[in-house]
């Protein structure tokens, strides 16, 4: 089982408005209402790929019933810890005629010390069915990075395999603890290492620097439907086909679940694995909400990523 944490859950609204124009008022074409926040989006995902999984994490409020319904609809196992807060909202609006994405995410509420406490004793009793935990997503505004640290350690000392996609400060925190994949975008990579991404060259300078700061494997993702993902035998470059998006809010979530589906739970070698990411990520960019796709589809695109080895040896950084 996959467990997937998400310490800062949010009902995820997204509209359709052609034509959004600030300081006027539209009528949405179109709306979904679902449980967010990137950990319960993986959790969607990779319960759509057949994986069992469990969502836990903080809900509170009204908003932390709407998660928790929305969990049920999507007959999604979840556990959350109920807190005093309200659990946040984050709107996306699609502007499909513009082909605009914009999101407004609140920050969220604030998860008492006793809230804390009580989620860190229940996370011990999760991992024992546990194989690999999931972190994604920001933290609450007044957690500690420390807090999502000592959970990978804790995981990590279980013998369980790690992945840690969060804001480039949290996960900076979370490599010390040396989680056994990072996942980060172009943009928090960039931000994680301190150079931009402009070559291919600077993308496997930027795993390798991941992989100095304490992460065990790392991959990165691209706005133009490119991947890389370090592996064993070296690092590999997946080129997805380019779909027409609808939305790509959710895309790196899809992605990831897609490689964990594949390594963990079909047993697949990583290029057959980073295939079907890259297919889930492009089917997620076809429809409307975070971690939704057609399964049968994920993987007809992903029978169309071209996936190449490539190679980059800067004085002996180990990728
Ligand atoms: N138009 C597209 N066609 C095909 N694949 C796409 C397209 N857009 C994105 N992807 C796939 O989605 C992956 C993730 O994209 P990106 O890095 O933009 O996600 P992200 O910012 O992490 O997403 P999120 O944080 O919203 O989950 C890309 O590497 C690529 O494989
Ligand atoms: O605020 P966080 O937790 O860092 O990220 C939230 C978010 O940007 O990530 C998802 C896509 O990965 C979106 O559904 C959502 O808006």
């Amino acid at each position: 089982m996959i467990l997937t944490v998400t310490l800062n859950a949010a009902v995820a609204r997204t509209l359709v408005v052609p034509n959004l124009s600030l300081g006027h008022r539209h009528r949405a074409q179109e709306s979904a209402v679902l449980a967010g926040g990137k950990g319960i989006n993986v959790a969607r995902s990779l319960r759509a790929l057949g994986v069992p999984v469990i969502a836990t994490g903080f809900a509170g409020g009204r908003n932390g019933d709407a998660i928790r319904d929305g969990l049920s609809a999507a007959a999604i196992p979840f556990d959350l810890i109920e807190i005093k807060g309200q659990s946040r909202t984050s709107i996306a609006l699609i502007d499909p005629m513009g082909q605009t994405q914009t999101e407004i995410n609140e920050y969220g509420p604030e998860v008492e010390p006793g809230e804390q406490a009580e989620f860190r004793r229940h996370f011990g009793q999760l991992l024992e069915y546990a194989t690999a935990v999931v972190f994604a997503g920001s933290l609450p505004p007044n957690m500690e990075e420390g807090f999502l640290v000592e959970l990978v350690e804790q995981a990590r000392e279980r013998g369980l395999y790690t992945v840690v996609d969060s804001t480039p400060t949290v996960l900076r925190a979370a490599l010390k603890a040396c989680p056994s994949l990072v996942s980060p975008n172009q943009h928090e990579a960039e931000s994680v290492v301190g150079f931009d991404f402009i070559e291919e060259e600077d993308y496997l300078r930027g795993l390798a620097r991941l992989v100095e700061m304490g992460a065990r494997h790392a991959c990165i993702t691209s706005r133009e439907g490119h991947s890389y993902l370090t592996t064993r035998e070296g690092v590999l470059s997946a080129r997805a086909p380019m779909v027409e998006r609808v939305s790509t809010i959710g895309s790196g979530d899809a992605y990831l679940a897609g490689l964990l589906a594949g390594l963990l739970h079909r047993h697949y070698a990583p290029p057959e694995a980073v295939k079907l990411a890259a297919g889930c990520a492009a089917a997620n960019a076809e429809t409307l909400g975070a971690g939704v796709f057609d399964v049968r589809r994920a993987e007809e695109l992903a029978g169309a990523v071209k996936v190449e080895a490539v190679s980059y040896q800067p004085g002996g950084d180990r990728v």
